[in-house]
Protein backbone atom coordinates (compact mmCIF):
# COMPACT_ATOMS: atom_id res chain seq x y z
CA UNK A 1 0.00 0.00 0.00
CA UNK A 2 1.45 3.64 -0.74
CA UNK A 3 2.08 6.23 1.58
CA UNK A 4 -0.74 8.55 0.57
CA UNK A 5 -3.19 5.13 0.92
CA UNK A 6 -1.68 4.20 4.59
CA UNK A 7 -2.12 8.27 5.63
CA UNK A 8 -5.33 8.54 3.84
CA UNK A 9 -7.02 5.53 5.57
CA UNK A 10 -6.02 6.47 8.72
CA UNK A 11 -7.42 9.89 8.55
CA UNK A 12 -10.61 8.83 7.66
CA UNK A 13 -10.52 6.59 11.03
CA UNK A 14 -9.52 9.38 12.40
CA UNK A 15 -11.77 12.16 12.00
CA UNK A 16 -14.84 9.90 13.54
CA UNK A 17 -13.37 10.63 16.37
CA UNK A 18 -12.51 14.33 16.05
CA UNK A 19 -16.48 15.16 15.12
CA UNK A 20 -17.29 14.81 19.26
CA UNK A 21 -14.20 16.06 20.49
CA UNK A 22 -15.32 19.40 22.67
CA UNK A 23 -13.69 23.03 21.81
CA UNK A 24 -11.72 22.69 25.21
CA UNK A 25 -9.97 19.77 24.31
CA UNK A 26 -9.28 21.25 20.47
CA UNK A 27 -8.08 24.41 21.80
CA UNK A 28 -5.78 22.39 24.58
CA UNK A 29 -4.31 21.03 20.96
CA UNK A 30 -3.52 24.52 19.77
CA UNK A 31 -2.01 25.53 23.09
CA UNK A 32 0.38 22.30 23.28
CA UNK A 33 1.28 22.70 19.28
CA UNK A 34 2.08 26.42 19.63
CA UNK A 35 4.47 26.06 22.61
CA UNK A 36 5.89 22.98 20.97
CA UNK A 37 7.33 25.16 18.14
CA UNK A 38 9.17 27.55 20.19
CA UNK A 39 10.47 24.86 21.80
CA UNK A 40 11.98 22.66 18.75
CA UNK A 41 13.18 26.42 16.98
CA UNK A 42 16.72 25.00 17.32
CA UNK A 43 15.13 22.20 14.70
CA UNK A 44 12.99 23.70 12.98
CA UNK A 45 15.39 26.24 11.78
CA UNK A 46 18.07 23.80 11.13
CA UNK A 47 15.89 21.61 8.56
CA UNK A 48 14.40 25.33 7.34
CA UNK A 49 18.49 26.13 6.37
CA UNK A 50 18.83 22.77 4.69
CA UNK A 51 15.69 23.34 2.62
CA UNK A 52 16.93 26.71 1.63
CA UNK A 53 20.83 25.60 0.65
CA UNK A 54 19.02 22.78 -1.71
CA UNK A 55 16.69 26.04 -2.48
CA UNK A 56 20.03 27.82 -3.77
CA UNK A 57 21.94 25.20 -5.12
CA UNK A 58 18.51 24.82 -7.76
CA UNK A 59 19.00 28.65 -8.19
CA UNK A 60 15.40 29.32 -7.02
CA UNK A 61 14.20 32.80 -7.51
CA UNK A 62 14.32 35.29 -3.82
CA UNK A 63 10.61 35.45 -3.82
CA UNK A 64 10.37 31.96 -3.47
CA UNK A 65 13.32 31.61 -0.76
CA UNK A 66 12.07 33.98 0.90
CA UNK A 67 8.77 32.34 0.91
CA UNK A 68 10.47 29.51 2.49
CA UNK A 69 12.42 31.21 4.69
CA UNK A 70 12.05 30.89 8.45
CA UNK A 71 14.29 32.08 10.86
CA UNK A 72 13.00 33.36 15.08
CA UNK A 73 10.81 36.15 14.00
CA UNK A 74 8.37 34.04 11.70
CA UNK A 75 7.93 31.21 14.13
CA UNK A 76 7.09 33.52 16.92
CA UNK A 77 4.91 35.03 14.33
CA UNK A 78 3.46 31.26 13.80
CA UNK A 79 3.03 30.36 17.21
CA UNK A 80 1.01 33.39 17.61
CA UNK A 81 -1.34 32.81 14.76
CA UNK A 82 -1.91 29.16 16.57
CA UNK A 83 -2.61 31.03 19.88
CA UNK A 84 -5.30 33.41 17.92
CA UNK A 85 -7.06 30.67 16.65
CA UNK A 86 -7.66 29.68 20.29
CA UNK A 87 -9.64 32.73 20.89
CA UNK A 88 -12.10 32.48 17.59
CA UNK A 89 -15.28 30.96 18.39
CA UNK A 90 -15.21 27.10 17.72
CA UNK A 91 -18.39 26.80 14.87
CA UNK A 92 -18.63 23.33 14.68
CA UNK A 93 -21.83 22.78 16.63
CA UNK A 94 -23.50 25.99 15.94
CA UNK A 95 -26.96 25.83 15.45
CA UNK A 96 -27.80 27.83 12.65
CA UNK A 97 -31.15 27.48 12.39
CA UNK A 98 -33.82 25.81 14.45
CA UNK A 99 -37.11 25.11 12.89
CA UNK A 100 -40.32 23.84 15.25
CA UNK A 101 -43.06 21.99 13.15
CA UNK A 102 -46.53 22.09 13.59
CA UNK A 103 -46.40 17.94 13.81
CA UNK A 104 -43.97 18.84 16.79
CA UNK A 105 -40.66 17.76 15.03
CA UNK A 106 -38.10 20.03 15.70
CA UNK A 107 -35.24 20.19 12.93
CA UNK A 108 -31.58 21.58 13.47
CA UNK A 109 -29.00 22.97 11.06
CA UNK A 110 -25.83 21.96 13.09
CA UNK A 111 -22.30 23.31 11.76
CA UNK A 112 -19.99 19.85 11.16
CA UNK A 113 -16.46 19.12 10.53
CA UNK A 114 -16.01 17.87 6.44
CA UNK A 115 -14.27 15.06 7.58
CA UNK A 116 -10.26 14.66 5.68
CA UNK A 117 -9.51 17.70 4.06
CA UNK A 118 -6.51 17.18 1.76
CA UNK A 119 -4.29 19.90 0.57
CA UNK A 120 -1.67 20.47 -1.99
CA UNK A 121 0.10 23.70 -1.08
CA UNK A 122 3.65 25.75 -2.35
CA UNK A 123 6.81 26.22 -0.58
CA UNK A 124 5.36 28.44 2.31
CA UNK A 125 6.49 26.31 5.41
CA UNK A 126 3.32 28.38 7.20
CA UNK A 127 0.74 27.09 5.77
CA UNK A 128 1.64 23.68 6.82
CA UNK A 129 1.08 25.33 10.61
CA UNK A 130 -1.97 27.44 9.21
CA UNK A 131 -3.45 24.06 7.72
CA UNK A 132 -3.30 22.08 10.53
CA UNK A 133 -4.72 24.24 13.00
CA UNK A 134 -7.16 25.51 10.97
CA UNK A 135 -8.41 21.64 10.51
CA UNK A 136 -7.34 20.70 13.90
CA UNK A 137 -10.26 23.84 15.44
CA UNK A 138 -12.50 22.15 12.92
CA UNK A 139 -12.38 19.19 14.36
CA UNK A 140 -11.23 17.70 10.49
CA UNK A 141 -8.26 15.42 9.83
CA UNK A 142 -5.79 16.93 7.53
CA UNK A 143 -3.34 15.36 4.63
CA UNK A 144 -0.39 18.17 3.77
CA UNK A 145 1.21 17.42 0.62
CA UNK A 146 3.58 20.64 0.85
CA UNK A 147 6.50 21.38 -2.28
CA UNK A 148 8.92 19.26 -2.94
CA UNK A 149 11.38 22.65 -2.23
CA UNK A 150 9.94 22.68 1.95
CA UNK A 151 10.39 19.34 2.78
CA UNK A 152 12.86 19.32 5.35
CA UNK A 153 10.69 22.33 6.95
CA UNK A 154 7.26 20.42 6.61
CA UNK A 155 8.94 17.25 8.26
CA UNK A 156 9.91 18.79 11.12
CA UNK A 157 6.97 21.20 11.83
CA UNK A 158 4.28 18.21 11.29
CA UNK A 159 6.58 16.17 13.72
CA UNK A 160 6.42 19.24 15.98
CA UNK A 161 2.62 19.32 15.69
CA UNK A 162 2.16 15.43 16.28
CA UNK A 163 4.80 15.35 19.52
CA UNK A 164 2.30 18.07 21.10
CA UNK A 165 -0.70 16.19 19.77
CA UNK A 166 0.61 13.07 21.64
CA UNK A 167 0.27 15.20 25.21
CA UNK A 168 -3.42 15.81 24.48
CA UNK A 169 -6.52 13.94 23.86
CA UNK A 170 -6.50 14.54 19.79
CA UNK A 171 -4.76 12.03 18.24
CA UNK A 172 -1.47 12.70 16.09
CA UNK A 173 -2.60 11.43 13.09
CA UNK A 174 -5.35 13.98 13.02
CA UNK A 175 -2.11 15.84 11.24
CA UNK A 176 -0.34 14.31 8.37
CA UNK A 177 2.42 14.98 6.13
CA UNK A 178 2.90 13.24 2.72
CA UNK A 179 6.87 13.19 2.96
CA UNK A 180 7.18 11.79 -0.50
CA UNK A 181 6.96 15.20 -2.72
CA UNK A 182 6.88 13.41 -5.80
CA UNK A 183 4.13 14.54 -8.61
CA UNK A 184 2.72 11.09 -8.05
CA UNK A 185 1.44 11.29 -4.56
CA UNK A 186 0.22 14.87 -5.64
CA UNK A 187 -1.99 12.76 -8.69
CA UNK A 188 -2.95 9.98 -5.97
CA UNK A 189 -4.94 12.44 -3.89
CA UNK A 190 -6.86 13.32 -6.54
CA UNK A 191 -8.88 10.55 -6.71
CA UNK A 192 -8.91 9.05 -3.47
CA UNK A 193 -12.71 10.05 -2.93
CA UNK A 194 -13.00 7.14 -0.72
CA UNK A 195 -10.73 8.63 1.91
CA UNK A 196 -10.61 12.52 1.52
CA UNK A 197 -13.83 15.22 1.62
CA UNK A 198 -12.17 17.84 0.27
CA UNK A 199 -8.98 18.53 -1.76
CA UNK A 200 -7.79 22.37 -1.56
CA UNK A 201 -4.75 23.23 -4.46
CA UNK A 202 -3.22 26.17 -3.02
CA UNK A 203 -1.10 27.33 -5.86
CA UNK A 204 -0.23 28.35 -9.90
CA UNK A 205 -3.28 28.05 -12.81
CA UNK A 206 -1.24 24.88 -13.85
CA UNK A 207 -1.93 23.53 -10.86
CA UNK A 208 -5.50 24.30 -10.68
CA UNK A 209 -6.57 23.26 -14.06
CA UNK A 210 -4.49 20.29 -13.59
CA UNK A 211 -6.36 18.90 -10.16
CA UNK A 212 -9.85 20.33 -11.86
CA UNK A 213 -9.54 18.35 -15.06
CA UNK A 214 -8.17 15.31 -13.07
CA UNK A 215 -9.73 14.97 -9.64
CA UNK A 216 -13.02 13.26 -8.23
CA UNK A 217 -12.70 14.27 -4.80
CA UNK A 218 -14.79 17.52 -4.49
CA UNK A 219 -12.04 20.57 -5.24
CA UNK A 220 -11.96 24.30 -2.80
CA UNK A 221 -10.36 25.81 -5.85
CA UNK A 222 -7.81 28.93 -4.59
CA UNK A 223 -6.22 30.18 -7.49
CA UNK A 224 -3.41 32.86 -9.37
CA UNK A 225 -3.55 36.38 -8.54
CA UNK A 226 -3.70 38.68 -11.40
CA UNK A 227 -4.68 41.24 -9.59
CA UNK A 228 -5.84 44.97 -10.54
CA UNK A 229 -6.20 48.86 -9.68
CA UNK A 230 -8.04 51.15 -11.59
CA UNK A 231 -7.03 54.38 -10.80
CA UNK A 232 -10.09 56.30 -11.51
CA UNK A 233 -10.75 60.11 -12.82
CA UNK A 234 -11.28 61.00 -9.56
CA UNK A 235 -8.94 60.15 -7.71
CA UNK A 236 -6.72 61.52 -5.16
CA UNK A 237 -2.70 61.32 -6.44
CA UNK A 238 -1.36 60.56 -2.97
CA UNK A 239 -3.66 58.03 -2.23
CA UNK A 240 -3.29 56.74 -5.53
CA UNK A 241 0.77 56.30 -5.16
CA UNK A 242 0.52 54.57 -1.49
CA UNK A 243 -2.09 52.22 -2.56
CA UNK A 244 -0.21 50.99 -5.99
CA UNK A 245 2.83 51.21 -4.48
CA UNK A 246 2.09 49.10 -1.22
CA UNK A 247 0.22 46.57 -3.41
CA UNK A 248 3.49 46.25 -5.95
CA UNK A 249 5.88 46.04 -3.83
CA UNK A 250 5.01 45.27 -0.57
CA UNK A 251 5.42 41.52 -0.77
CA UNK A 252 5.81 41.09 -4.73
CA UNK A 253 5.26 37.22 -4.47
CA UNK A 254 2.03 36.71 -3.35
CA UNK A 255 -1.47 36.02 -5.14
CA UNK A 256 -2.60 39.30 -3.44
CA UNK A 257 -0.14 41.52 -5.03
CA UNK A 258 -0.96 44.02 -7.69
CA UNK A 259 0.27 43.08 -11.29
CA UNK A 260 -1.69 45.45 -13.73
CA UNK A 261 -2.79 48.55 -13.28
CA UNK A 262 -5.69 50.75 -15.35
CA UNK A 263 -5.36 54.48 -15.53
CA UNK A 264 -8.20 56.79 -16.28
CA UNK A 265 -6.83 58.57 -19.70
CA UNK A 266 -8.14 61.95 -17.92
CA UNK A 267 -6.39 61.55 -15.11
CA UNK A 268 -3.07 60.36 -16.39
CA UNK A 269 -3.28 63.58 -18.61
CA UNK A 270 -3.06 65.54 -15.03
CA UNK A 271 -0.92 63.59 -13.16
CA UNK A 272 1.05 61.00 -16.02
CA UNK A 273 4.25 63.19 -16.31
CA UNK A 274 4.84 62.47 -12.23
CA UNK A 275 3.37 58.90 -11.67
CA UNK A 276 5.24 57.31 -14.43
CA UNK A 277 8.38 58.31 -12.75
CA UNK A 278 7.21 57.73 -9.55
CA UNK A 279 6.33 54.26 -9.71
CA UNK A 280 9.77 53.73 -11.51
CA UNK A 281 11.54 55.92 -8.76
CA UNK A 282 9.90 53.15 -6.71
CA UNK A 283 12.43 50.13 -8.44
CA UNK A 284 8.88 48.94 -10.46
CA UNK A 285 9.65 47.69 -14.14
CA UNK A 286 6.61 49.24 -15.65
CA UNK A 287 5.19 47.33 -19.68
CA UNK A 288 2.98 49.93 -20.53
CA UNK A 289 0.36 50.34 -23.14
CA UNK A 290 1.32 52.31 -26.80
CA UNK A 291 -0.09 55.54 -25.61
CA UNK A 292 2.34 55.88 -22.59
CA UNK A 293 5.17 53.93 -24.24
CA UNK A 294 4.94 57.44 -26.69
CA UNK A 295 5.97 59.58 -24.10
CA UNK A 296 8.26 56.82 -22.05
CA UNK A 297 9.71 55.45 -24.77
CA UNK A 298 12.98 53.67 -22.50
CA UNK A 299 9.84 51.50 -20.72
CA UNK A 300 8.85 48.01 -22.55
CA UNK A 301 5.56 47.96 -24.76
CA UNK A 302 3.02 45.40 -23.43
CA UNK A 303 1.86 42.81 -25.46
CA UNK A 304 -1.86 40.78 -24.57
CA UNK A 305 -0.05 38.27 -23.06
CA UNK A 306 1.28 41.07 -20.73
CA UNK A 307 -2.27 42.10 -19.63
CA UNK A 308 -3.05 38.01 -18.41
CA UNK A 309 0.48 37.86 -16.62
CA UNK A 310 0.99 37.40 -12.81
CA UNK A 311 4.47 38.36 -12.67
CA UNK A 312 5.25 37.72 -8.78
CA UNK A 313 7.94 40.24 -9.40
CA UNK A 314 8.52 43.91 -9.36
CA UNK A 315 6.67 44.37 -12.53
CA UNK A 316 3.84 46.20 -13.42
CA UNK A 317 1.49 46.03 -17.14
CA UNK A 318 -0.13 49.73 -17.23
CA UNK A 319 -2.60 50.99 -19.53
CA UNK A 320 -5.00 53.70 -20.16
CA UNK A 321 -8.51 52.99 -20.36
CA UNK A 322 -11.17 55.70 -20.99
CA UNK A 323 -13.97 55.08 -18.40
CA UNK A 324 -15.14 53.42 -15.52
CA UNK A 325 -16.58 50.79 -17.91
CA UNK A 326 -13.56 49.87 -19.51
CA UNK A 327 -11.72 48.84 -16.83
CA UNK A 328 -14.74 46.52 -15.60
CA UNK A 329 -14.55 45.41 -19.04
CA UNK A 330 -10.71 44.67 -19.00
CA UNK A 331 -10.55 43.52 -15.55
CA UNK A 332 -13.68 40.50 -16.36
CA UNK A 333 -11.80 39.52 -19.19
CA UNK A 334 -7.71 39.43 -17.69
CA UNK A 335 -8.50 38.96 -14.03
CA UNK A 336 -8.30 36.02 -12.12
CA UNK A 337 -11.13 36.27 -9.47
CA UNK A 338 -9.33 37.41 -7.22
CA UNK A 339 -8.47 40.90 -5.47
CA UNK A 340 -9.30 44.07 -7.73
CA UNK A 341 -9.25 47.81 -6.59
CA UNK A 342 -10.92 51.08 -7.53
CA UNK A 343 -9.32 54.37 -6.46
CA UNK A 344 -11.30 57.48 -7.11
CA UNK A 345 -13.74 59.80 -4.85
CA UNK A 346 -16.55 59.46 -6.86
CA UNK A 347 -18.92 56.82 -4.25
CA UNK A 348 -21.35 56.18 -7.50
CA UNK A 349 -18.11 54.73 -9.00
CA UNK A 350 -16.38 52.46 -6.22
CA UNK A 351 -20.36 51.11 -5.74
CA UNK A 352 -20.43 50.29 -9.90
CA UNK A 353 -16.92 48.61 -9.76
CA UNK A 354 -17.56 46.65 -6.38
CA UNK A 355 -21.27 44.99 -7.49
CA UNK A 356 -19.66 44.53 -11.68
CA UNK A 357 -16.18 43.31 -11.04
CA UNK A 358 -16.35 39.32 -10.66
CA UNK A 359 -13.89 38.77 -7.54
CA UNK A 360 -13.36 37.21 -4.62
CA UNK A 361 -12.13 40.44 -2.59
CA UNK A 362 -13.12 44.06 -4.15
CA UNK A 363 -11.91 47.26 -2.44
CA UNK A 364 -12.30 50.61 -2.73
CA UNK A 365 -9.29 52.76 -1.86
CA UNK A 366 -7.43 50.14 -0.53
CA UNK A 367 -4.36 48.13 -1.20
CA UNK A 368 -5.30 44.15 -2.84
CA UNK A 369 -2.81 42.57 -0.01
CA UNK A 370 -5.66 43.07 2.63
CA UNK A 371 -6.78 39.74 0.75
CA UNK A 372 -5.47 37.31 3.43
CA UNK A 373 -7.09 35.46 6.62
CA UNK A 374 -5.07 37.27 9.69
CA UNK A 375 -6.02 40.73 7.85
CA UNK A 376 -9.72 39.66 7.44
CA UNK A 377 -10.36 38.65 11.55
CA UNK A 378 -10.08 34.69 11.01
CA UNK A 379 -6.49 34.12 12.00
CA UNK A 380 -4.59 32.37 9.36
CA UNK A 381 -6.38 31.36 6.25
CA UNK A 382 -5.89 28.00 4.34
CA UNK A 383 -6.09 29.21 1.14
CA UNK A 384 -7.65 32.09 -1.08
CA UNK A 385 -10.82 30.78 -2.86
CA UNK A 386 -11.49 32.64 -6.57
CA UNK A 387 -14.12 30.47 -7.02
CA UNK A 388 -17.86 30.98 -6.21
CA UNK A 389 -19.28 27.49 -4.26
CA UNK A 390 -18.84 26.80 -0.85
CA UNK A 391 -16.22 29.74 -0.02
CA UNK A 392 -14.79 32.44 -1.74
CA UNK A 393 -11.54 34.72 -0.51
CA UNK A 394 -10.12 34.22 2.45
CA UNK A 395 -10.76 30.42 3.77
CA UNK A 396 -10.87 30.43 7.45
CA UNK A 397 -12.66 28.30 9.88
CA UNK A 398 -16.40 28.43 8.83
CA UNK A 399 -15.28 27.86 5.14
CA UNK A 400 -13.80 24.41 6.53
CA UNK A 401 -17.08 23.06 7.81
CA UNK A 402 -20.27 21.35 6.42
CA UNK A 403 -23.63 21.58 7.67
CA UNK A 404 -26.05 18.93 8.52
CA UNK A 405 -29.68 18.46 10.05
CA UNK A 406 -30.44 17.08 13.22
CA UNK A 407 -33.72 16.17 13.59
CA UNK A 408 -35.78 15.35 16.70
CA UNK A 409 -39.19 13.65 17.07
CA UNK A 410 -41.51 11.86 19.38
CA UNK A 411 -42.55 9.35 16.47
CA UNK A 412 -44.01 11.32 14.08
CA UNK A 413 -44.78 9.42 10.95
CA UNK A 414 -44.85 11.43 7.19
CA UNK A 415 -48.99 11.58 5.73
N1 LIG B 1 -5.28 31.85 -3.95
C1 LIG B 1 -4.45 31.40 -3.05
O1 LIG B 1 -4.82 31.06 -1.92
C2 LIG B 1 -3.01 31.25 -3.35
C3 LIG B 1 -2.53 31.31 -4.65
N2 LIG B 1 -1.19 31.12 -4.91
C4 LIG B 1 -0.72 31.18 -6.29
O2 LIG B 1 0.26 30.15 -6.45
C5 LIG B 1 1.25 30.52 -7.38
C6 LIG B 1 2.62 30.46 -6.79
O3 LIG B 1 2.91 29.26 -6.13
P1 LIG B 1 3.83 28.10 -6.78
O4 LIG B 1 4.66 27.52 -5.71
O5 LIG B 1 4.43 28.58 -8.01
O6 LIG B 1 2.68 27.08 -7.16
P2 LIG B 1 2.80 25.66 -7.87
O7 LIG B 1 1.45 25.45 -8.46
O8 LIG B 1 3.97 25.53 -8.73
O9 LIG B 1 3.02 24.65 -6.65
C7 LIG B 1 2.08 24.47 -5.64
C8 LIG B 1 2.10 23.01 -5.18
O10 LIG B 1 1.55 22.14 -6.15
C9 LIG B 1 2.50 21.17 -6.57
N3 LIG B 1 2.26 21.03 -8.01
C10 LIG B 1 2.45 21.99 -8.95
N4 LIG B 1 2.03 21.53 -10.16
C11 LIG B 1 1.57 20.27 -9.96
C12 LIG B 1 1.02 19.27 -10.84
N5 LIG B 1 0.87 19.48 -12.14
N6 LIG B 1 0.65 18.09 -10.30
C13 LIG B 1 0.82 17.87 -8.99
N7 LIG B 1 1.34 18.75 -8.12
C14 LIG B 1 1.70 19.94 -8.61
C15 LIG B 1 3.85 21.75 -6.19
O11 LIG B 1 4.80 20.77 -5.95
P3 LIG B 1 6.36 21.10 -6.17
O12 LIG B 1 6.60 22.47 -5.63
O13 LIG B 1 7.07 20.05 -5.42
O14 LIG B 1 6.58 21.05 -7.64
C16 LIG B 1 3.50 22.47 -4.89
O15 LIG B 1 3.41 21.56 -3.82
C17 LIG B 1 0.89 31.93 -7.78
O16 LIG B 1 0.14 31.86 -8.97
C18 LIG B 1 0.05 32.43 -6.61
O17 LIG B 1 -0.82 33.47 -6.95
C19 LIG B 1 -0.31 30.85 -3.90
C20 LIG B 1 -0.76 30.76 -2.60
C21 LIG B 1 -2.10 31.01 -2.21
N1 LIG C 1 -1.84 34.98 3.15
C1 LIG C 1 -1.02 35.62 2.18
C2 LIG C 1 -1.59 35.61 0.79
C3 LIG C 1 -1.77 34.25 0.21
C4 LIG C 1 -0.47 33.45 0.00
O1 LIG C 1 -0.14 32.65 0.85
O2 LIG C 1 0.23 33.71 -1.12
P1 LIG C 1 1.64 33.03 -1.61
O3 LIG C 1 2.74 33.78 -1.00
O4 LIG C 1 1.54 33.21 -3.08
O5 LIG C 1 1.74 31.64 -1.17
C5 LIG C 1 -0.62 37.02 2.66
O6 LIG C 1 -0.95 38.04 2.09
O7 LIG C 1 0.07 37.06 3.63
Amino acid sequence: MSEVLIKAKKAKEISYQLISKTTDEKNKALFAIAHQLLEDEKDILAENAKDLQLGMEKGLDSSVLDRIKLDSQRLKTIHHAVLDLIELNDPIGEKLDVIQKENGLEIIKKRVPLGVIGIIYEARPNVTVDAASLTLKTGNAVILRGSSSAKYSNSVLVKSIQKALRTTTIPPEAVQLIEDTSRETASELFVLKEYLDVLIPRGSKALIDTVVANATVPVLETGAGNCHIFIDESADLVMAKNIVKNAKTQRTSVCNATESLLIHSNWYEKYGTQFIPYLIGEGIQLIVDDEISQAFPELQVATVEDWATEYLAMTLSVKLVQDLSDSIEHINKYGTNHSEAIITKDENNAQIFQTKVDAAAVYHNASTRFTDGFEFGYSAEIGISTQKLHARGPMGLEALSSTKYVINGSGQIRK
